[in-house]
């Protein structure tokens, strides 16, 4: 298996003449469908982004604004909005999925009639289905019966008002096909955005899907008041959870490593605009899950991965101590000062720090090739 993060070619400038004529449609109108759509349509895609609600498509197609997700933006000129999957998906090759996770089995139910023969599906979002603990490419695949190379995620540190404003940063278009990968990854790539790749798809969708976990715990602890040690020693040994999670499921350990893995997880756990975290310090202050969900009134996929994601754990013979109190704090059952990685196992023994096991040296191998690999 390939795994290693390449840059895509076409990447650098704003506007790379190989994206000319590629009609690519957003499916989802919030922050990162927004922003997503703009970054596609500064490398000049030909993009439509299809929203539910009228005046939000009215909004971008007149105002060419999206105020309630990205205040202050403006968008493209050449960004086309409407509230017509037909329209959206008529003669598009990339159909990048931005909706909540739990929607996701519905909307794609509804724009399978739409779906041109051979548009290959970019999932964008970071959450498992809690009913059948599904990843988003695993659902892709159940609802549309879709070979390996028309799947593909993106993911990387992308917290969209950042990357809204031009920010720079990057992300990793993973598919089967490494040629499909570099597809997308040339179709987002910005002076702003860099696409890279790799073939990687359950390691790099996991990498987005476990950061919120752990970023809800950072959120927990920075609400009780806890300092910066306390923070670093969640973000180093969520990242242990985090890749000895995505190896149990048949993902590399490499990514862990890579802008999928580590650098999510950064971006995610230090910024208050990430919602995992801003959820995770409500909670922390003593507000509870219901009046958390209330006040934050955008999606924190984080809150209903937990519980699925456990659920693989304990299947798989993973175990994810932080992860576990993230669940037990969401329940009542722990208060969130008692969060941390200082409580003993349950027989008190010290454990080895890294517990990975396998290939360790192949995998070192492997992660310096893919930084040697990411550097520009
Ligand atoms: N906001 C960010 O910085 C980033 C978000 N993501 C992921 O993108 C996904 C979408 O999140 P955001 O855009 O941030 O969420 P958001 O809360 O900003 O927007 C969600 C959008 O989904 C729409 N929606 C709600 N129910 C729907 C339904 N039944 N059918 C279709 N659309 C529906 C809402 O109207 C809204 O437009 C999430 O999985 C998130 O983890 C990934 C990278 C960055
Ligand atoms: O995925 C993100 C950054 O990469 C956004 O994180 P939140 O969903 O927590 O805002």
């Amino acid at each position: 298996m390939n795994t290693k993060s390449t840059p895509a070619a076409g990447s650098g400038s704003k506007r790379p003449n190989s994206n000319r004529g590629r009609k690519v449609a957003v499916i989802g109108a919030g922050s990162w469908g927004t922003t997503f759509a703009k970054v596609l349509a500064d490398a000049d895609c030909d993009v439509t982004i299809w929203a539910r609600r009228p005046e939000v498509v009215h909004e971008i197609s007149v105002a060419r604004r999206n105020s309630q997700y990205l205040p202050g933006i403006n968008l493209p000129k050449g960004l086309k909005a409407t509230e017509s999957l037909a329209e959206a998906l008529s003669g598009a090759s990339l159909v990048f999925l931005a909706v909540p996770s739990q929607t996701m089995r519905q909307n794609l139910e509804d724009l399978e009639p739409y779906l041109e023969r051979r548009s290959v599906l970019v999932s964008l979002v970071k959450g498992v289905e809690r009913t059948t603990t599904m990843r988003m490419s695993e659902v892709i695949a159940d609802v549309l019966d879709l070979e390996p190379e028309r799947i593909a995620v993106v993911s990387g540190p992308n917290l969209a008002l950042e990357i809204a404003k031009e920010q720079p940063t990057g992300a990793v278009a993973s598919c089967a096909s490494l040629e499909v990968a570099q597809e997308i990854a040339t179709a987002f790539s910005t002076s702003y955005f860099r696409g890279y790749v790799n073939t990687d798809v359950t390691g790099t969708e996991l990498g987005g899907v476990l950061k919120n976990l752990i970023a809800l715990a950072i959120g927990i602890v920075d609400g009780v008041g806890y300092g910066e040690n306390t923070k670093a020693a969640i973000i180093t040994r969520g990242l242990a959870e985090m890749t000895e999670f995505a190896v149990a499921s048949g993902g590399d350990p490499t990514t862990m490593s890579g802008l999928a893995g580590l650098g999510d997880l950064i971006a995610t756990c230090q910024s208050p605009l990430s919602r995992n975290n801003t959820a995770g310090r409500l909670i922390g202050q003593g507000y509870s899950q219901a009046e958390t969900k209330e006040q934050m009134q955008q999606t924190a996929e984080g809150i209903t991965s937990v519980r699925p994601v456990l659920e693989l754990a304990r299947e798989r013979g993973i175990s994810m101590p932080i992860v576990e109190q993230v669940q037990m704090v969401l329940d009542g059952r722990m208060a969130p000062r008692d969060l941390g990685p200082h409580l003993a196992t349950e027989d008190g023994v010290p454990q080895p720090e890294l517990s990975l096991g396998g290939d360790r040296r192949g995998a070192w191998k492997r992660f310096i090739d893919r930084v040697k690999g990411e550097r520009p």
